[in-house]
């Protein structure tokens, strides 16, 4: 049983077809005109609809259209009094399934009617079951190591724990999937998980994206708008790359976690929010803090519960499991065609190589083969691992290379680490934005 919905002016028309389709068991409504139509669209859970391409002086076409604009998707067969092929074939490049033409014959109707349910049945259960799957892989999170056990068995403790949590790892270890994880698994998880990374903002963006800001508060500020702080309310806020916040910045957060209070940019008002902070570096904030640059009183609140993900290279168990994962994960977009295998050998290769870059470096590696691949097996060969510079792999430096050409690989190979953030590059190179630029104009072959 479907819900359609005929469109066509003539009223016998609109009968018949009502007539016929009820006694088949489904539910009918019509339309005379196309803003009836796109009503009746707009309210009800329509599956088909049984468009006329004349309805008056309007043309059935601009209801096709706009119906497909306000992204509704109804199957949609055109129903034409005239062969007209041209117009048909328009009404198909517009999405429409199928055209019928009049006087139509019942029995032919009713089977053509039939098998478009029947397809559209059957697509649906697979979004369904896709929609399920990816449900059920999020937060996914690949534990097969000793160390990873562990942390998984320490998340379930803490999760309701209503404290701050601090997450440290090198880039790409998971700090953020293990922070979803905590707020999943919270008291907090009906309400929002906001995840910010405090070093893509300068110091500025970053106060009035947290705190907010009131009209006024600075040039541009047009209108008053709230934090993300504001935003997460009753919900959890993740604060990557911590470790590279200002001292004022640090002062602020000190604040909110202390009083629960924050006070949006140019305003002197105080607001109460309730926000689990969640926040992540892979810097040693405790050395920082012995040198003064970073709170001791801040880092004491946020590190009371601390998890430290090790570097994958120190987990290597954890490379097979993240590998079966990211592949049926890759299985599950396939429509039709063999899905996707990896050899043992191929396997290895993943298991001995060092992963600087951790997960997201293992996942890239792997979307490439997959993406590269001839066929369905990838096997070494097809594992392309970037693996050009002496610093990212840990081993014997490549000869013939010279510091320059070891230099310029390793900028190029940490801008895509960090998706071309240059904010990010350069603090993970330890060296100063406008220095970077410059080095990168080594990449584009403009250097003296
Ligand atoms: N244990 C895991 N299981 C499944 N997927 C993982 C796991 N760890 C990381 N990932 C995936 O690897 C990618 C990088 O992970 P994530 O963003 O959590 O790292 P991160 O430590 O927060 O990185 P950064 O320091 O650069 O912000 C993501 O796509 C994430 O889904």
């Amino acid at each position: 049983m479907a819900n359609i919905l005929v469109v066509d002016d003539e009223p016998n028309i609109r009968r018949t077809l009502r007539m016929l389709l009820e006694k088949e068991g489904h539910n009918v409504a019509d339309a005379s005109s196309s803003a009836q139509a796109l009503a009746i669209v707009a309210e009800q859970h329509i599956d088909l609809v049984m468009l006329d391409l004349r309805l008056g002086t309007e043309d059935g076409l601009d209801v096709l259209s706009r119906i497909r604009a306000r992204g509704e998707h109804p199957e949609i067969v055109i129903v034409t009094a005239h062969a007209e092929v041209d117009e048909a074939v328009r009404a198909m490049k517009l999405g429409a399934y199928d055209y019928l033409v009049k006087p139509l014959a019942p029995d032919e109707l009713l089977i053509r009617v039939g098998k478009i349910l029947e397809k559209r049945a059957q697509s649906q259960e697979l979004m369904q079951l896709r929609e399920e799957a990816a449900r059920r892989h999020e937060p996914y999170v690949a534990s097969q190591s000793e160390s990873m056990r562990e942390i998984m068995r320490r998340v379930q403790r803490i999760a309701r724990q209503d404290m701050p949590v601090l997450i440290t790892g090198e880039t790409g270890a998971g700090k953020e999937v293990i922070a979803r994880l905590v707020h999943r698994l919270s008291t907090r998880a009906a309400k929002r998980f906001v995840a910010v990374n405090s070093c893509a903002l300068t110091e500025n963006l970053l106060d009035s994206e947290l705190f907010g800001h009131v009209r006024g508060a600075f040039t541009g500020a047009n209108t008053s708008q709230p934090g993300l702080f504001q935003e997460a309310d009753g919900g959890t806020l993740f604060l990557d790359e911590i470790g590279d916040i200002t001292q004022s910045l640090q002062a602020k957060l000190l604040r909110v976690l202390q009083e629960g209070e924050i006070r949006p940019v140019g305003s002197s008002k105080i607001a109460k929010v309730n926000v689990r902070v969640i926040a992540a570096t892979n810097r040693d904030l405790w050395t920082l803090s012995e040198t003064g640059e970073y709170r001791k009183d801040l880092l004491f609140r946020l590190g009371v519960i601390e998890i430290k993900i090790p570097p994958l290279r120190q987990r290597r168990d954890d490379i097979y499991a993240l590998t079966d994962f990211f592949l049926a994960r890759q299985n599950e977009k396939i429509d039709a065609g063999k899905p996707f295998e990896i050899t043992p050998r191929a396997r290895r290769k993943l298991y001995m190589y060092d992963w600087p870059g951790n997960v997201r470096e293992l996942t890239s590696v792997l979307e490439r083969s997959f993406a590269l691949a001839d066929g369905h097996v990838i096997d070494a060969e097809d594992i392309i691992i970037n693996q050009n510079t002496a610093a990212d792999s840990g081993g014997e430096p490549p000869h013939g290379m010279s510091l320059h050409e070891i230099e310029v690989a390793h900028i190029r190979r940490v801008m895509e680490l960090c998706q071309s953030n240059q904010v990010k590059a350069s603090k993970l190179l330890g060296i100063s934005r406008s220095t970077l630029q410059r080095k990168l104009k080594y990449l584009n072959g403009s250097d003296d």
